[in-house]
């Protein structure tokens, strides 16, 4: 009865078939009909779905509209909101911030030979395979989370821990994410569409039940249990060395315990070491499956307008830098932060591949929005597309790809602004966003070095329209090696 208010905005009815094959037009028509917000029932759910005009008020204005609220109901996990002394997101954000942002050129020395490990592999994988006529990668988009899980391993654990077990159980356990993001979607299954609030009880346990503790107990849940409990039991000197100012701590898992240290008895308690595991499992959730989304995008992009490779290749060029000693090339934080096109092409990629109903927040009272209200514990979206093809922003050609304009304009890729929304906005925009478009250069960069991409039949297909954040477009990737 909430909803039948006079003053909220108006609920309009979408056809099943509409809203999941074809989103954009389907909402967007609805919003030009209707207004600049409407109401409409999805899977069980009332969401408000704005235009773009609201777009910044909705994801900024954190009194009225709260993130933390939004996502852990998305998630089905509002009890981590409820643990005393405890904040799921902010912890996190600041974890990022000091222990990735703070130490990314360290980071991304470390993880640079894994880039060029796991291309050379690739593309040795695409020469070899046995379809010979299209010599079609294997699934690539399977690669790049396993390139992006060995990567967050060494990251957070250290390069020891980046055992095969360990990463694949990363790549398990980041499934999930996409599992439990779904049920905010669940767009292909007949059966979510038909029994929304039932599909997503039964996904809620399968996931939390299930597939969380197995993967969890099998590799990396006693890998953080031992670190922090070795931790534990040598704080005392380690905690002192580490807080010297020229000791960084070696990975986010021992950052994480030096910070949660309790400074009086120089002991991580079992409380503490449980929030840390709870902790490092946000972040591989979080930066896993999203950065590998959108890797695969920037590839396919790149692979189906083959006008941008060659200047690409000249960018590397002119960045990459020589070790006189080993004789090697590489690249650093400092040699792609000059590379602009690169930065350039991935902005353009994230803007157009077609985000629809992504950043999300939730009305904490009984939110005034536009010319209505909002009624109090509403999702309330934001339409991207219509934010990232505004034509009052983006001129006439708006919806047109133009990968090198942000070049000019001096808009790295990791800037969120009212137009681009991709991150996020406000004080929740993402906070590994700088970790991943430069693990996103990296992947570019040392594929086109060693090969040209290009796609069967030249193009690829948006597997969702409804959700191009957790599920990667279909394609078939070839990788032609440069020397063959
Ligand atoms: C290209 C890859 C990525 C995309 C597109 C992306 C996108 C987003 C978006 C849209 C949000 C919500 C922001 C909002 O609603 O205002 C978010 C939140 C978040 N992201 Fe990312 N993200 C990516 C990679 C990463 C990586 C690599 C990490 C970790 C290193 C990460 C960590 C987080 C965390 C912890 C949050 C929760 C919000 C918070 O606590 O502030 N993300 N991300």
């Amino acid at each position: 009865s909430k909803h039948n208010r006079r003053d909220a905005p108006p609920i309009v009815d979408l056809t099943v078939e509409g809203m999941f094959s074809r989103t954009r037009e389907v909402y967007q028509n609805a919003l030009k009909r209707f207004g600049p917000i409407i109401g409409v029932w999805r899977k069980g759910r009332l969401e408000y779905i704005t235009n773009e005009i609201y777009a910044k008020q909705v994801l900024t204005t954190n009194d009225l509209f709260s993130f933390e609220k939004a996502n852990a109901q998305i998630l089905n996990l509002n009890v981590v909101l409820y643990i005393p002394g405890r904040s799921f997101f902010k912890d996190l954000v600041k974890l990022i911030s000091e222990s990735i942002d703070h130490n990314l050129d360290r980071i991304i020395k470390s993880v640079y030979p894994i880039f060029e490990r796991r291309s050379r592999e690739l593309c040795l994988a695409t020469t070899r395979s046995s379809d010979a006529h299209t010599r079609c990668s294997p699934d690539f988009f399977v690669e790049t989370q396993f390139t992006m899980a060995e990567v967050m391993v060494t990251v957070i654990f250290g390069k020891d821990h980046a055992t095969s077990a360990n990463i694949q159980s990363v790549v398990a356990l980041t499934a999930v994410f996409a599992t439990l993001t779904g049920m905010q979607y669940q767009n292909t299954s007949r059966f979510g569409r038909t029994f929304p609030r039932l599909y997503r009880m039964i996904t809620w346990i399968r996931v939390m039940a299930v597939t969380v503790p197995f993967e969890l107990c099998r590799s990396i849940g006693p890998l953080i249990w031992r670190i922090t409990g070795e931790y534990a039991r040598k704080s005392g000197p380690r905690a002192t060395s580490m807080a010297t100012p020229n000791e960084e701590p070696s990975s986010v898992l021992i950052y994480a315990c030096d910070k949660y240290v309790n400074p009086s008895t120089m002991r991580l308690n079992r409380k503490d070491r449980l929030w840390i595991v709870v902790l490092m499992l946000g972040l591989l959730l979080a930066s896993v499956h999203t950065t590998s989304v959108v890797a695969t995008f920037v590839i396919y992009e790149l692979a189906r307008r083959p006008e941008y490779l060659q200047p690409l290749r000249e960018e590397l060029k002119t960045i990459v830098e020589h070790d006189s000693a080993s004789g090697r090339t590489g690249l650093t934080l400092q040699s792609l932060s000059l590379a602009t096109k690169a930065d350039s092409f991935i902005r353009e990629v994230m803007r157009l591949k077609g985000d629809t109903l992504a950043q999300v927040r939730m009305s904490t009272c009984d939110a005034p929005l536009g010319p209505y209200i909002i009624p109090k514990g509403c999702l309330v979206i934001p339409f991207s597309t219509l934010v990232h093809e505004d034509p009052t922003v983006f001129g006439a050609d708006a919806s047109t790809f133009n990968g090198f304009q942000w070049v000019e304009k001096s808009k790295p890729a990791v800037m969120a602004g009212a137009s681009h929304i991709v991150f996020g906005l406000g004080r929740w925009a993402c906070p590994g966003r700088n970790l991943a478009v430069n693990e996103i250069k990296l992947l570019l960069f040392n594929l086109i070095q060693i090969a040209t991409p290009s796609l069967h039949e030249g193009t690829f297909e948006i597997t969702d329209a409804m959700n191009t954040v957790t599920v990667p477009p279909r394609a078939a990737l070839s990788l032609k090696a440069l020397d063959v």
